[in-house]
């Protein structure tokens, strides 16, 4: 073991990379090194990002390479708001990590109207992590060969898949052919967790079957069919770890009263802006911000945070709907996330920060029955979404989404 200066003295010389450090010394110690000599080559100061209080050997485990401390993220706020969900039940507190001034106090102002207006309802539609290696055939004959054989066989994949794992369940397999590629999108009940290392080991797993009974060579474990982190229609169309959607209704005086606006307004301003605006960009997503409260989740409760790609892919409806007793205007609110990819184990979920905000959800760890932690953190997402949305359309219907920037965010 050394010190942190003699450390950064032999990576400076050449005899250790940067990398390495953690073979000599404690995680800790590691990271200092790191510092100091970045500190001296860029002629910074890295107080603050040493300054961090989680154990650094557990993140420079499985949560970081390099590591020289620690990105902070001021944390808010939002609710309390009673979700009616398949699995999430009763209260929640939403934690979010922000930079934005004004995102916490939008999302807060959007729960607290939903909670007045009686909660809302959540549900989980449809869960599926994917993983699509793509093969290599001779041409369109064996490309029909495999995809046979695929199809008559997910028995021998599940076996091979399933054996990797004691979670995680083999869903089915869906072929697709272009040409001499063939790609396996492989769907897997990963329960609590996020589960993309998880499918992969266990697709990693089914190829090797596939590549011993059929004429088709892997090319690569993932061929951009599953489509992980990138902007793609199969995600918005097909769904990817968990679909899910929250509604709820709120009575006309309380969206005055509240929202400062009308739901004639906010019906109106959804309308022209995220359904025709949006079409008309070309946009895959249908919705004001859902990507600003998956972000600050996200970030809160130790999620990929690469996965807002897919998780914003929403489409938020809004519609008035008229009350029997005296003929006035409530306001009809959804939003229905495609591809939100949770996990309540797992990931960066096992950091002290981020499972600190679980547990201000009740949601740390796995659910009882296994994955019902998950879905219940995707409803509550799908809620702070739902809550942004109204929040943010109130605003834009109202004229006050500049002022409130002005006075919240600089
Ligand atoms: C800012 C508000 C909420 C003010 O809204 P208001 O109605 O003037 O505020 P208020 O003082 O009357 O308070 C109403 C409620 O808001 C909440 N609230 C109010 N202040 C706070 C605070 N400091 N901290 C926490 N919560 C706060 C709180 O729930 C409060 O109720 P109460 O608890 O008092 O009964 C409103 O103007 C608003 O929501 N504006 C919209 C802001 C927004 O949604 N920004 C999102 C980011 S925009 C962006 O990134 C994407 C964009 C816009 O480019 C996407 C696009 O193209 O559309
Ligand atoms: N490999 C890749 O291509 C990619 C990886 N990632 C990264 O993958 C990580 C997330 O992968 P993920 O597989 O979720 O997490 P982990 O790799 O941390 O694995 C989680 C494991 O937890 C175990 N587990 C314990 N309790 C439960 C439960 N209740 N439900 C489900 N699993 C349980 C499972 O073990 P067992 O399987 O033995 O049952 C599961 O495999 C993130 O760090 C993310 O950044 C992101 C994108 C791509």
């Amino acid at each position: 073991m050394s010190d942190a200066e003699t450390l950064a003295d032999r990576v400076r010389d050449g005899e250790l990379r940067l990398y390495e450090l953690d073979d000599h010394a404690d995680s800790d110690t590691a990271a200092e090194a790191r510092r100091r000599l970045l500190e001296a080559e860029t002629e910074t100061t890295l107080e603050t990002i040493g300054d961090y209080s989680f154990p650094a050997a557990e993140a420079a485990d499985t949560a970081i390479e390099n590591m020289i401390g620690a990105a902070q993220i001021p944390m808010g706020v939002a609710g309390p708001v009673a979700v009616d969900g398949g699995a999430a039940s009763g209260a929640y507190y939403l934690p979010l990590a922000t930079t934005e001034g004004a995102l916490v106090a939008s999302v807060n102002r959007g729960l607290s109207v939903i909670d007045d207006a009686g909660g809302s309802t959540a549900r989980v539609t449809k869960n599926g992590m994917t993983r699509a290696p793509v093969f290599r055939v001779d041409g369109v004959a064996e490309a029909a060969e495999t995809v046979e054989w695929v199809e008559s066989h997910e028995a021998d994949l599940r076996e091979a898949a399933e054996s990797t794992t004691s979670h995680g369940e083999l869903l089915g397999v869906e072929s697709y052919v272009v040409g001499d590629s063939v790609y396996l999108r492989f769907a897997y009940d990963t329960k609590d967790a996020m589960g993309m290392n998880m499918v992969t080991i266990a697709t990693r797993e089914a190829c090797d079957v596939v590549e011993a009974e059929t004429p088709a060579s892997l090319v690569a474990v993932s061929g951009n069919l599953c489509s992980d982190k990138k902007p793609a229609a199969i995600n918005a169309v097909e769904g990817r770890g968990r679909s899910v959607t929250a509604d709820v209704v709120i009575p006309g005086e309380l969206v005055e009263d509240r929202l400062g606006t009308t739901a004639e307004g906010i019906v109106e301003a959804n309308t022209r802006k995220n359904l025709i605006g949006s079409a008309k960009a070309g946009s895959l997503g249908f919705n004001a911000h859902a990507a600003n409260v998956v972000a600050a989740a996200f970030l809160a409760t130790g999620q990929d945070e690469a996965h807002v790609v897919e998780g914003s892919n929403a489409i938020t409806t809004m519609e008035t709907r008229e009350r029997d007793e005296d003929g006035s205007e409530d306001l009809y609110a959804s939003i229905s996330l495609a591809s939100l990819q949770v996990g309540t184990v797992g990931g960066g979920t096992k950091l002290p920060t981020q499972a600190e905000a679980l547990d201000v959800l009740d949601l740390r760890g796995g659910g009882d029955p296994a994955g019902e932690n998950a879905n219940a953190l995707a409803e509550v997402i799908a809620v702070g979404a739902l809550a942004g949305e109204l929040s943010l359309l109130a605003a834009l219907s109202s004229r006050h989404l500049a002022s409130a920037h002005e006075d919240l965010g600089r």
